[in-house]
């Protein structure tokens, strides 16, 4: 059953058509094995792109070279046409990242985190913001845990409302859906389509194939390393 409607993308900014992110020939190995074989792929602003394969197939590999939290063996990651650098802060402050290992503050509480993002990023009118991003992701009940307290899945709804509650001109996704229950996976989607309708460009890897095609322009599939198809959604992806 199709659950989400996908908003028309709206115009780009005035940077064009000039792509946001480019990976050229990136490839990674680890010692003997080549995990991941060399990828091109240029993200134009506003532009959502899943990434879906089995197990193992090199998604979160690619991110992390997309994020620049890992090297490539050959190619070069270029983010608005510069070399990709994640301790830049001017990257910092236009790229958010949601990887595979959940980066919580101990001491705080849920609304003490989002708070501090918020504040962080300099987001105006902070306190509804918070308690828009509370709602969205389904944690006003939660607000006041601290956040060693939440669930596995109540967390990563926090990592989420961290990340989209912030402004970023690119968002970066390992698994967002990894550890939500069905209606926090609607929320994510409502969430992401959003985004990519405000000219959000979004990069996410993926195993929830109704996410890709509610969500996503363009799905790469990966296998072993390889980049084994490419397209819209609806070519891509089987029914
Ligand atoms: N630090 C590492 N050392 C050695 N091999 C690694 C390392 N990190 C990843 N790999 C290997 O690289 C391959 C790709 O892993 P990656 O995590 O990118 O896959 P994935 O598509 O994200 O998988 P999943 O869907 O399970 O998250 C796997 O075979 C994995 O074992």
């Amino acid at each position: 059953m199709r659950v989400f409607e996908r908003p028309p993308v709206q115009e780009g900014d005035s940077d064009g058509d000039r792509p946001l992110l480019v990976l050229e020939g990136v490839s990674r190995l680890h010692g003997e094995r080549q995990v991941l074989r060399p990828v091109d792929l240029a993200l134009a602003p506003g532009e959502a792109v899943a990434l879906l394969g089995h197990n193992g197939s090199g998604k979160s590999t690619l991110l992390r070279l997309a994020a620049g939290r890992d090297r490539p063996g050959t190619g070069r990651v270029l983010f608005a046409g510069a070399p990709m650098d994640e301790d830049d802060p001017a990257v910092r402050a236009r790229v958010a990242v949601v990887g595979d290992a959940p980066a919580c503050y101990p001491d705080l509480t849920v609304r003490q985190h989002l708070e501090l993002v918020a504040v962080g990023h300099g987001v105006p009118d902070r306190e509804a913001a918070v308690d828009a991003a509370l709602a969205a992701h389904g944690l006003t009940e939660r607000a006041g845990a601290l956040t060693t307290e939440l669930s596995s899945g109540q967390l990563q709804e926090l990592l989420l409302a961290a990340a989209l509650l912030r402004p970023a001109e690119l968002l970066l996704l390992d698994e967002p859906e990894q550890r939500l229950d069905p209606a926090a996976r609607e929320r994510l989607a409502r969430a992401l389509t959003e985004r990519r309708a405000a000219g959000v460009t979004l990069l996410f890897a993926t195993h929830h194939r109704e996410l890709a095609r509610a969500v996503a322009d363009r799905v790469l599939l990966l296998d072993n390393g390889h980049v084994v198809a490419e397209g819209a959604p609806a070519r891509v992806l089987s029914p």
